[in-house]
């Protein structure tokens, strides 16, 4: 018995310092675990959006992802994926609706395997049309409607958590490619001075930008406030519809056709450029339909010149400089305030101009246009030698393009020999495709909160290392108080 007493005296486990520091350790183990695991970030899970850019040419269908937890708050979402449907806008199909419907099915096919299967349902689809289908709607609502009935059947038919699909304003278009721009460059949340954003689409185009001389009350249509991560936002933007580069070709082809002549010599084609057209083709659209001469044949010669100043001057043709009411404008008597800060030029812009290997910024003006005119005087033979891999069809159009562009952002817009270098040509911001469609997503499921959102005081980090040393620090003055109060502590213990 007495040798069991001294071996539980002379065990060092069995003092009372040790069993207080015992559970002192367990205690603060506990704390930090649970301060650990209770503010640990979720495992990253992300949610999902589909926007289909149902355009005049062509439909492309994006899919975002965001990380769950933080949709209303601090992530940022991104494109995750694109797929280019096949064949043409589906404005294209006004007589055979049900094909505009089909032609969607395979993107969205591929847009149930790219999003995981557990989020299908919780994952909202929205189409929204832009120029070509504005365009059919003005010229045929029924065929219109029929589309839109197709399309709808069509996309209803896939798990996801179908949104509905619309014509979206020329200003909604201006308006949410701004809000994307400017959100994928961080600028909304930082309160960053912005971007402008230039949209060149084949049906319309589109300019928006915050200009701090901008009296909204002279021109009230063209303004667009937002309130965004608390900052006030009065963003000047307009839409013009038939400027898109398609529907301006065929406003310079009926210009140099209007008169009926058999062959045209267009210097905005390349010299030895030569195809036979269809003027029923090219007048059926209702930004020209009014121009069809009287006297016109069935088909013309369209030959090319190859000859930029005087494509200029046959592109300057589409834009009525003459009336303005107000105290400035651009064109067509549409108000537009002094420009100001960068820009960033995408879709057909950027394309062109990529092309065209004109995306510089730092290229002077004079330079862009000397480029511009050698390319277009190259004979359209070794043209289609230097590039074999472009289709026919979009390789003779460059030098209108390209020209188009140049005249549309000069003279049409007013940018300068020196605000032409605040342009940037760009395709993507950080992985996604500037456009309107991620704008357009971010409003409709209110993932840019007005207000800035509340950020936690302390980084994750931070929180874990304070409460460690604070229970450390807790712990050690506990001791240290024990001792001082209770002296019998520091005493060995007394063995019998
Ligand atoms: O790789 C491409 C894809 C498109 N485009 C052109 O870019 C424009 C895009 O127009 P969209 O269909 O987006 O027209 P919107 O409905 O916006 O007017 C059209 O002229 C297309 O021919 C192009 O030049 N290269």
């Amino acid at each position: 018995m007495s040798a069991q007493r001294e071996m539980k005296e002379k065990n060092p486990w069995h003092t009372p310092v040790t069993i207080i520091t015992v559970i002192g350790v367990i205690a603060i183990v506990a704390l930090v675990t649970v301060a650990v695991l209770q503010n640990r970030p979720v495992l990253q899970k992300y949610k999902y959006g589909i926007v289909l850019d149902a355009g005049s040419s062509h439909t492309a269908l994006y899919i975002y992802e965001w990380p769950a937890e933080k949709d209303n708050n601090t992530g940022r979402a991104e494109q995750k994926y694109v797929c280019k449907v096949k064949g043409k806008g589906i404005s294209s199909y006004a007589n055979t609706p049900v094909k505009a419907g089909e032609s969607l099915n395979e993107c969205m096919q591929e847009a149930k395997m790219q999003v995981p299967t557990k989020r299908h349902h919780e994952t909202p689809l929205y189409l929204g049309a832009t120029a070509g289908m504005r365009l059919l709607n003005m010229e045929n609502s029924s065929a219109s409607d029929k589309v839109f009935q197709a399309v709808e059947k069509a996309l209803q038919r896939f798990p996801f958590s179908y949104q509905g699909a619309r014509i979206l304003s020329g200003q909604e278009e201006g308006a949410f490619g701004w809000v994307t721009v400017n959100y994928l460059d961080d600028r909304l949340k930082q309160g960053l001075e912005t971007t402008g954003a230039l949209d060149l689409g084949g049906a319309s185009t589109q300019i928006s930008f915050v200009s701090k001389n901008y009296d909204i009350s002279e021109s009230p249509s063209n303004s667009v406030t937002f309130r965004l991560y608390g900052n006030d936002y009065n963003l000047y933007t307009h839409s013009f519809l038939c400027y898109g580069k398609d529907q301006v070709l065929r406003m310079a082809l009926a210009h140099q056709t209007k008169s009926g002549p058999g062959t045209i010599l267009d210097p905005c084609f390349h010299p030895g450029y030569l195809e036979l057209k269809d003027y029923s083709l090219l007048y059926d659209s209702p930004c020209v339909s009014d121009r069809k001469p009287q006297n016109a044949t069935g088909t013309f010669n369209h030959s090319g010149a190859g000859n930029f100043k005087q494509c200029q001057e046959v592109v300057k043709k589409v834009f009525n400089f003459t009336s303005c009411k107000y105290s400035r404008c651009s064109f067509n008597g549409v108000f537009q305030p002094p420009l100001q800060g960068p820009f960033g030029a995408f879709s057909a812009y950027y394309y062109v101009m990529d092309f065209l290997k004109l995306t510089d910024a730092t290229m002077p003006l004079k330079d862009v246009k000397e480029k511009l005119a050698n390319y277009c005087a190259t004979p359209w033979n070794e043209i289609v030698k230097q590039h074999p891999e472009v289709p026919i069809k979009y390789l003779a159009e460059y030098c209108f393009s390209g020209t188009y562009i140049i005249t549309l952002l000069t003279d049409g817009y007013n940018f300068t020999s020196e605000s032409y270098s605040n342009i940037n040509f760009i395709k993507k911001i950080k992985n996604s495709d500037a456009g309107w469609t991620l704008g357009y997503m971010l409003n409709l499921t209110n993932m840019i909160p007005a207000e800035a959102p509340d950020s936690p005081p302390l980084p994750h980090a931070g929180y874990v290392t304070i409460i460690t040393i604070s229970a450390l620090i807790l712990f050690v003055l506990f001791i240290l108080s024990l001792r001082f109060i209770c002296p019998s502590f520091q005493k060995t213990p007394h063995i019998v």
